[in-house]
């Protein structure tokens, strides 16, 4: 007798402007993960991605791996078929490294029968990924604000890839060689759930090449003058609120998307930014409700109730006017999905 694990991760998008390392959206497009325990084989399946099948490499096995340690046991339940399915883009800013990290926890969750909480599941997220942004949103569902509280991550803990250089990487896997594996303290990660109203939709211009976050956080200043982070704590105390209204007031929210901490230091890492956020507003654009980069880029988030196909196509010529042939993009529009990340258990023979 087999038991099958299907787990489903939205992806998200962080930030929304103002909300640096706080806010967090999740989106109608999935990360899906299928786990057999006690099938005939132990394989690592399918990843449509071209990722590391090694599960002591690939994040999501590899944060698994480490949510079962915490919990005494070395290895997977053997034999153990995972097949990844994952539809969120690498590296564009849609949260696949932080959709990854919570695919894993709830493997390690569902495989070991851990029966974690999902507060206890961020806490293990949290280890890993270090901003709460996409893993809160990816998590719980919806719109997301969220805290973490300072914790010592020192030790043997997988660090996902969107945090670490390669170069970083070694240091940390040479570290975890000699070192006792570390337990999240508990109740690291703090969220509430805002309220976003049904009208507003998620135009994503994806362009086709990929920025890692390591990246473009590695292009932010290491202080702020005080004046860019008022003007940010000023509009994101309105954007909290401003996208719950069921009548959406599109200048409120167009204003209160804007940000003056993290996109103008990545502007030169995605060709065309300061042309669109300067270009499109709720005026020559209707339907729009505000735009700016999606977590760390270099994909767009535009949020509309109206005109999507319109507000896509405006954003879309930008990328393909700049020099050098342009740049290709693609463009989905999605939903704001209120559930987070599930996992349902199916007994019987799978596969
Ligand atoms: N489904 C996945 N399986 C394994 N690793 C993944 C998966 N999704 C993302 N990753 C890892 O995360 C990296 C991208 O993370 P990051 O630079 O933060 O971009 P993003 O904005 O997409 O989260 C990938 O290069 C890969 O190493
Ligand atoms: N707050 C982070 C968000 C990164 O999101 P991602 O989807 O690009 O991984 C940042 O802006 O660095």
């Amino acid at each position: 007798m087999s038991v099958t694990f299907d787990i489903n991760v939205p992806a998200t998008s962080a930030n929304i402007g103002p909300g640096f390392d706080v806010m967090g959206l999740s989106l109608s497009l999935y990360l899906t993960v299928r786990a057999t325990v006690q099938a005939t084989q132990a394989e690592f399946g399918e990843n449509s991605s071209g990722l590391s099948l090694d599960p002591t490499k690939n994040l999501i096995t590899r944060t698994a791996l480490y949510v079962l340690s915490c919990h005494g046991a070395r290895d997977f339940p053997h034999p153990t078929h995972v097949v990844v399915n994952n539809r969120i883009p690498l590296g564009r800013g849609l949260g696949s490294s932080g959709a990854a990290v919570v695919a894993g926890v709830l493997l390690a969750d569902a495989v070991g029968e851990l029966q974690l909480t999902k507060q206890r599941m961020l806490d293990y997220c949290l280890m890993i990924e270090h901003h709460p942004d996409n893993v809160a949103a990816a998590l719980v569902g919806g719109f997301v604000a969220s805290y973490l509280i300072e914790v010592d991550r020192s030790g043997n803990i997988p660090e996902s890839e969107g945090d670490a250089s390669q170069q970083r990487q070694r240091e940390l896997e040479a570290q975890r060689q000699n070192s006792e594996i570390k337990l999240p303290p508990a109740n690291i990660g703090h969220y509430v759930q805002l309220g976003c109203s049904s009208k507003i939709k998620a135009v994503t211009i994806i362009p086709q090449f990929e920025l890692a976050t390591s990246k473009a956080r590695a292009a932010l200043p290491g202080s702020y003058e005080i004046k860019d982070v008022v003007f940010n704590l000023q509009r994101l105390a309105v954007l909290t609120t401003a996208l719950g209204r069921e009548t959406p007031d599109p200048w409120l929210i167009y204003r209160a998307m804007e940000d003056k901490v993290h996109q103008p230091y990545r502007k030169h890492l995605i060709p065309g930014l300061p042309e669109i956020l300067a270009t499109l507003n709720p005026d020559n654009t209707p339907g729009l409700l505000g735009i700016c980069l999606s977590g760390a880029g270099p994909t767009i988030l535009a949020l509309a109730v109206d005109n999507f196909d319109q507000i896509a196509d405006k954003i879309r010529k930008v990328f393909a006017s700049q020099p050098d042939g342009g740049i290709d993009t693609h463009y989905k529009l999605l939903d704001i999905v209120s559930e987070g990340a599930s996992c349902v258990k199916t007994p019987g023979p799978a596969l």
